[in-house]
């Protein structure tokens, strides 16, 4: 009940007053309903099958008396036009609350769609570190549509108990007795009905959690296919498919099931009380049967809006384990906020003049445990010329860049631009000075021309072809059957290895940074690619602070200053050809062995 509390509230905090313009909408056409079954009094009295005979205090007797002083000539055409004016209205009306129920349920969509993903992609790296990639984007479409349904849900339930709250006043105007005798044996069995609630709640996590593992899954299939295929693992990867749409299979069916059953001993209830309530009124409270007929044409059509309230309460049961997967994320990602929109633009890139420092650094993923990867790391790089970070694989070389840009925090030391600590305030006009080319370069499925803009929008057909030429891609970007305009697929899937890092390439050259990270961003290259490249970035010294990470040392010869790190640590550092004769030092141990691996 609580979650359902707060799903009101995010409604109320977004939708505001309309929501209860929304509300008074459907009190308005309850009323009418409500009026229309009240004609049916004096309707039935022309038939003449009846004849009323009612206290003076009765509420129905001031009703029908109104009618008995018309003639009957006037009376039912009366009636009836009024009758027309009420279905009009209420048609009208419901279609006006209709669309404002659309609006509503759309709205919060939107805006819920909008500020997670804005909490998201505000959050810091370390937050991505932590999560699961493809449990963000389930919570993003499926959990989000679950909760987008759960809105018209919620409304409807609301609508439920606005009407199911008219009809009961009149029925209590009508006869308190028998009402109470109503209310009483409806809360009953609403208070009965919980332990379906709360199965319904805990089939509902169910659903976020195989949901959550299925899309995970299959990430990780789409991701590993050509490994799935080159290995024949088909098999066992369909095994996988199959019990887990099982388990997806066996989940709704129980929500199914739990549903109907509800429904059904609500049924059952529902009969045995109209008729023991009828019973009651007959015998007890010596109704009379007019009087009783209109009752049970009100709880005829009251009964079901109890039981859908019934059945919304269910649903919304099993859809809350969504909403709060969703409220949850927004709340981890405002934990992990790093950035404020409203900031965004006042953002400057700063221009280093002298050094990027690291003093006494080190940095653990794992703040519980001990092992650190990186310690105790001193080194300075400064502006405006190229450094080199080497070490075998897993030495910490990507983690001190990730450092060096601000994406991650040193546990204890700190990083300093020009000797100014980096700090939230002063990280984001580092990261806006700084092109950086990853391992894992990304690329989307567009063209060439649209994946380049995607950095600088506003990049000079003249500009594009410089940048190109600048990575080495010009050539093969002109024998592309559409150039520039060629669609290069799903991360860049129909260039090939060496031709996506070129485009990478090309790309941070576009945003003309006055920092250039690249990460193992030449790895796939051909040496005839890679020493263009080589020669390019020669060039950009002195304009720009080249940072590389490469496993080929021949790839940073031309580099002012070489970092050797081990395990985390600096084992060496200086220039390529005095690190090269220090003979038994860990970085020509590394050249040698790439020389031999060459041979
Ligand atoms: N997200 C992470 N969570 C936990 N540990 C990590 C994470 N990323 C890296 N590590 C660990 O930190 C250490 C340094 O990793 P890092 O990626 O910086 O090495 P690297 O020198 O860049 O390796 P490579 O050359 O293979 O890319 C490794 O022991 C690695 O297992």
């Amino acid at each position: 009940m609580k979650n359902v509390l707060h799903f009101f509230k995010s409604i109320h905090a977004f939708a505001g007053n309309v929501l209860f313009l929304n509300l008074i909408g459907m009190v308005v056409i309850s009323l009418f309903e409500g009026i229309g079954i009240f004609l049916l009094i004096p309707l039935i009295s022309f038939t003449g099958i009846f004849e009323f005979r009612m206290y003076e205090t009765s509420p129905l007797h001031s009703f029908i008396y109104m009618f008995q002083g018309i003639s009957k000539d006037i009376s039912l055409p009366l009636i009836l036009v009024v009758y027309i004016v009420l279905l009009v209205g209420q048609g009208y009306f419901q279609r006006k609350q209709m669309i404002l129920n659309g609006k509503i349920q759309q709205g919060f969509n939107r805006k819920l769609r909008e500020e997670t993903y804005k909490a998201l992609v505000e959050a810091n790296w370390g937050f991505f570190l932590k999560k699961r990639r493809s449990d963000v984007i389930n919570i993003m479409t499926t959990e989000l549509s679950r909760v987008a349904g759960g809105t018209q849900i919620f409304l409807q339930f609301l609508a439920a108990l606005v009407f199911t709250f008219i009809q009961i006043s009149l029925a209590f105007w009508l006869s308190a007795r028998m009402t109470i005798l109503v209310i009483l044996f409806g809360s009953c069995l609403i208070f009965f009905s919980r332990k379906f609630i709360k199965r319904s709640s805990s089939l509902g996590s169910e659903t976020v959690e195989l949901s959550k593992a299925f899309l995970a899954g299959m990430t990780d299939h789409l991701n590993g296919i050509k490994d799935i295929k080159s290995n024949t693992l088909e098999k066992s990867h369909i095994n996988w498919v199959r019990s887990t749409s099982f388990r997806i299979e066996q989940n709704v069916t129980q929500l199914i099931k739990l549903r109907t059953t509800s429904q059904f001993v609500y049924k059952v209830v529902s009969a045995f009380l109209i008729t023991g309530f009828a019973y009651i009124s007959i015998k007890m409270f010596q109704a009379q049967l007019p009087q009783l007929m209109l009752i049970l044409a009100i709880y005829s059509r009251l009964w079901p809006r109890v039981s859908s309230i019934q059945s919304n309460l269910e649903e919304l049961g099993s859809l809350i384990p969504s909403f709060q997967v969703l409220i949850n994320l927004q709340h981890e990602c405002l934990r992990a906020n790093e950035l404020d929109e409203e900031d965004y633009d006042k953002i400057k890139p700063i221009l280093i003049q002298k050094e990027l420092e690291c003093q006494n650094v080190y940095f653990t993923y794992d703040p519980k445990v001990s092992t650190y990867a990186l310690q105790n790391i001193n080194i300075q790089i400064p502006a405006n010329q190229m450094t080199a970070i080497v070490g075998p694989s897993g030495a910490g070389k990507s983690t001190l860049v990730d450092l060096l840009m601000g994406l991650n925090r040193p546990e204890k030391g700190s990083v300093l631009i020009d000797g100014t600590p980096l700090t939230k305030d002063n990280m984001l006009s580092l990261r806006r000075s700084i092109s950086y080319v990853s391992q894992d370069p990304f690329l989307f499925n567009g063209s060439i021309r649209e994946n380049l803009l995607l950095v600088t929008p506003n990049a000079s057909e003249e500009q594009l072809w410089e940048a190109l030429e600048f990575a080495a891609s010009s050539d093969f970007v002109r024998k592309l059957p559409n150039g520039l305009d060629t669609i290069i697929g799903d991360r860049g899937i129909r260039l090939s290895g060496g031709e996506r890092q070129r485009i990478v390439l090309a790309r941070a050259i576009l945003r003309k940074p006055s920092i250039l990270v690249l990460d193992e961003a030449t790895s796939a290259l051909d040496s005839e690619n890679e020493s263009k490249i080589q020669a390019a970035l020669d060039g950009l010294k002195g304009t720009m602070t080249i940072i590389v990470i490469a496993h080929r040392l021949s790839t940073i010869r031309n580099a002012n200053q070489v970092i050797v790190l081990e395990n985390g640590r600096v084992a060496q550092f200086g220039g390529f050809m005095q690190l090269t004769e220090d003979h038994g030092g860990l970085f020509s141990n590394l050249l040698q062995k790439q020389m031999k691996a060459a041979l």
